[in-house]
Formats: structure tokens, C-alpha cells, sequence
């Protein structure tokens, strides 16, 4: 077995989207890749240094955040995010070999999957219950062996033949554009360089509950030209009603208006939970508002030092 470091572990087992997504990493498959059944037990992974890196998922366009992911990053040791990965999914129901539509009493899946294609299985296996397992994969594996009563299972098409599995119906998505999203994350370090098509994930948390506090934290934003890309709310666990947020934003956090922006979280925020900058997958281009970019950043500081430096000049 090679050393940690050239290995990366993801949410398997083997023939999960997350295990799809990791083969969609140029390089990837020189590497050495660890399957781990659960995001936690992939994200400690990367934490005790078995895996330099980890993929999990962390959200996807139907069914939003996977609280697992975004849960274990707000409170768990730190980690970094340094890449992302946008892969399309598609859904198909698999079973063993000889058994019929009509006979699919028992479906098994990831919830994600449940989700995606819930009003499918409404209509076309509307006799079956629908069970949930840690991984899509494992659901398969679960159908391959007939003693576990399940019937069918809905898999990627990957993880359904890896499992010896036939499939009973194709691409069974209720919004066949469906794409998930999935994170890469290593031990926290030095951040790198702006790619000039980049992102930043952090979670905030409000000092006070008090009205204006989420417009207060979102006009640090707002104020500087940062666009945000994503919010979602999160209940912090300690009392009913209690939210953090988890936010992705447009840009690096070595752009000046970013760096403004995270310095004015800080200020008027409980706590500001920095979880990197890294390359957007879909490469759009940010729109920098004008007096918002590094140089009109460089300008003001440099008009400021001057006025200190030589008051009425
Ligand atoms: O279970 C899997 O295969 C995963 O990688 C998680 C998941 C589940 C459903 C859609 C996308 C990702």
C-alpha cells in the first residue's frame, strides 16, 4: 500500500457518484483510492492523514445541502476545500437477474436518490416501500445478495453492473438535468493562488438574534461587490430555532474585496468559519463591479496612506 499522502479516500464503497466524480479529477486514477462507507468516516480520513484528500458530496440541484458534509465541516476538526466537482447524475433501477418490474416489492437507495426520483417510483413501482442505505453502491451490493430481501435498488449504471445486477429501467430521474456537487478536501494549509475563476465557502454565525442581524453580515457582501453564489441555514444544534449559515461567494479570498468582505464578517459575526477558496467547476466569469476590483482596492489604500502620510496635500 502506498503512503497516505498519495492516496484519496471518497464516499464509497466503489461505483458510487462520489467514486465517479473522483475519476473525473485528471490524475486521479494514477492514485491510489480508499472507499469509506460514510462522509465522516471519509472527512476523519483525511483529518488522521490516512488520505491526503477526500471527495463527499455537498450538494445537488434538486434536493440541496447534504447535511452530513456541511455539518461535519461547520463542527468537526478543521478542513479545507480545494477543488470542486460538478457531475450530472442519472438514475437507474437495478435488480437480480429474473425479476420483473411487477415483482419489485422492496426498493433500496440513498436518500439523494430517493429524492430524485420519487414521483418515478411513485408511478411505476407504486407497490414498493423504499428503503435508504449510506451509498447508492451500497444499495446495489445490498440487492446482489438475494438473502438481504431487497428487490431492486437505484444506482448509477456503473454500481448496478459492478454489483452483477440487471437493469429493470433506464435514466428514471424526475428532472434529468440533475447535477451534484462534490467537494475535495484536505487538511487545512496555505490557501492557493486565485485561478481568476474562483470560490469561497464559509459559515457564518450571528452574534445576536436581532432584526437586521442576517442583512448585516450579508451587506458585508453586498457592499463590496462580492456576489454570493449559494446560502443555506443550518440549525447550530444547541437551541431550538438557532441558525448558522453556509455560504459560497464568488471570488478568492486574496481578492481585496473578498478579503474586505471576510474582515467586516469578522467584526460584526459570533464566528466566521473559513472553508477555502478554490476553482469554480463551471468556470464562469465573475462580473467585478466597477471601484470593486485589486487595483481600485490598491488605489483607495494608497490615496489613504497619503492622506495620513501628508493631511491636506
Ligand atoms: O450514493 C452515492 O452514489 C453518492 O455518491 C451520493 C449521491 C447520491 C445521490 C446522488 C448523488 C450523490
Amino acid at each position: 500500500m502506498t503512503p497516505g499522502p498519495e492516496r484519496y479516500g471518497y464516499f464509497g464503497p466503489e461505483g458510487t457518484f462520489t467514486h465517479q466524480a473522483l475519476l473525473s479529477i485528471p490524475g486521479a486514477d494514477q492514485r491510489e483510492l480508499t472507499p469509506y462507507a460514510t462522509v465522516a468516516g471519509c472527512l476523519d480520513a483525511v483529518r488522521d492523514g490516512e488520505v491526503a484528500a477526500g471527495l463527499v458530496p455537498i450538494e445537488n440541484s434538486v434536493e440541496g445541502g447534504v447535511s452530513a458534509t456541511l455539518d461535519n465541516l461547520t463542527y468537526g476538526r478543521p478542513l479545507m476545500i480545494t477543488r470542486e466537482v460538478l457531475l450530472p447524475v442519472q438514475f437507474t433501477l437495478f435488480a437480480r437477474p429474473g425479476t420483473a418490474l411487477g415483482d419489485v416489492r422492496r426498493v433500496i437507495t440513498h436518500p439523494h436518490a430517493a429524492a430524485q426520483c420519487r414521483d418515478w417510483l411513485a408511478a411505476n413501482v407504486p407497490q414498493a416501500t423504499i428503503t435508504t442505505e449510506g451509498s447508492t453502491a451500497a444499495a446495489a451490493a445490498a440487492v446482489a445478495d438475494p438473502g438481504s430481501g431487497y428487490d431492486a435498488a437505484v444506482s448509477s449504471d456503473i454500481a448496478g453492473r459492478l454489483y452483477g445486477l440487471q437493469p429493470l429501467a433506464t435514466g428514471i430521474a424526475d428532472n434529468d438535468a440533475a447535477v451534484t456537487r462534490f467537494i475535495l478536501l484536505t487538511k487545512p494549509g496555505p490557501v492557493a493562488p486565485a485561478s481568476g475563476v474562483d470560490k469561497t465557502t464559509m459559515v457564518l454565525f450571528m452574534r445576536a438574534d436581532r432584526s437586521g442581524a442576517l442583512l448585516e453580515l450579508l451587506d458585508q457582501f453586498a457592499s463590496r461587490g462580492v456576489n454570493l453564489c449559494r446560502i443555506e441555514s443550518r440549525p447550530t444544534k444547541t437551541v431550538f430555532g438557532s441558525y448558522c449559515f453556509a455560504v459560497d461567494a464568488e471570488g478568492h479570498i486574496d481578492d481585496e474585496r473578498m478579503a474586505e468582505a471576510m474582515m467586516g464578517l469578522h467584526r460584526v459575526s459570533a464566528q466566521v468559519i473559513f472553508l477555502g477558496s478554490y476553482p469554480r467547476a463551471d468556470a464562469t466569469q465573475q462580473h467585478v463591479l466597477p471601484g470593486t476590483s485589486n487595483a481600485d482596492y490598491g488605489a483607495a489604500r494608497e490615496w489613504l496612506d497619503s492622506l495620513r502620510q501628508h493631511p491636506g496635500a
